[in-house]
């Protein structure tokens, strides 16, 4: 749909599922602890970005994903129950040449239950390159061509923030 929507479906689509890979992770999420006083027997994930292309997300019932928006406001995430969440990763960001963003979240437990999450991860193996249809003069381009995996190690060494997004300071062209 989204290859659709920018129009390079015909063009780029086959060779993005080709070079594909997957990673499912099941996860388990305690409930905060009762009477704990550091404040942070809650966080069930610190703030990040996916270093993914995309995440696709299942949860047993129990909300408690926020997703930061581009204005810096903390939103819940309310998912219907037979729903799925789609997030853009790192990866999707550059390869979008930032029109799509890789937005922040975090997961913070409410209510005193479990939470299970089934997360599907997608790299893209080998060298991906910014499609040039998605670069014109209103949106110069902001990546270089770049190594998902790599990007995901770049992160994993601490070599950028651990709560900000990997793409810019990776393979984002003038990257500070
Ligand atoms: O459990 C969730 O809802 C989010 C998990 C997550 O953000 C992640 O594994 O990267
Ligand atoms: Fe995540």
């Amino acid at each position: 749909m989204v290859f659709e929507s920018y129009g390079v479906a015909e063009t780029h689509y086959e060779s993005h599922v080709a070079a594909t890979t997957y990673l499912l992770r099941p996860i388990k999420y305690r409930a905060p602890l009762q009477g704990a006083e550091d404040g942070t027997s809650n966080i069930g994930s610190n703030i990040h970005t996916d270093k993914s292309f995309s995440t696709l997300l299942f949860q047993n019932q129990i909300n408690a994903l926020q997703v930061e928006t581009k204005n810096g406001e903390w939103v819940d995430v309310d998912v219907p129950p037979s729903a799925f969440v789609f997030m853009a990763g790192d990866a999707y960001e550059a390869w979008s040449n930032g029109r799509i963003y890789a937005a922040r979240h975090q997961v913070l437990m409410k209510e005193d239950k479990q939470r299970y999450t089934l997360a599907l991860f997608t790299f893209n193996k080998g060298i991906t390159d910014i499609p040039e249809e998605l670069v014109d003069e209103t949106h110069p381009i902001q990546y270089k061509p770049f190594d998902n995996f790599g990007l995901a190690w770049y992160y994993l060494s601490g070599a950028s923030s651990m709560t900000h997004g990997t793409a810019k300071p990776y393979c984002g062209i003038n990257a500070r």
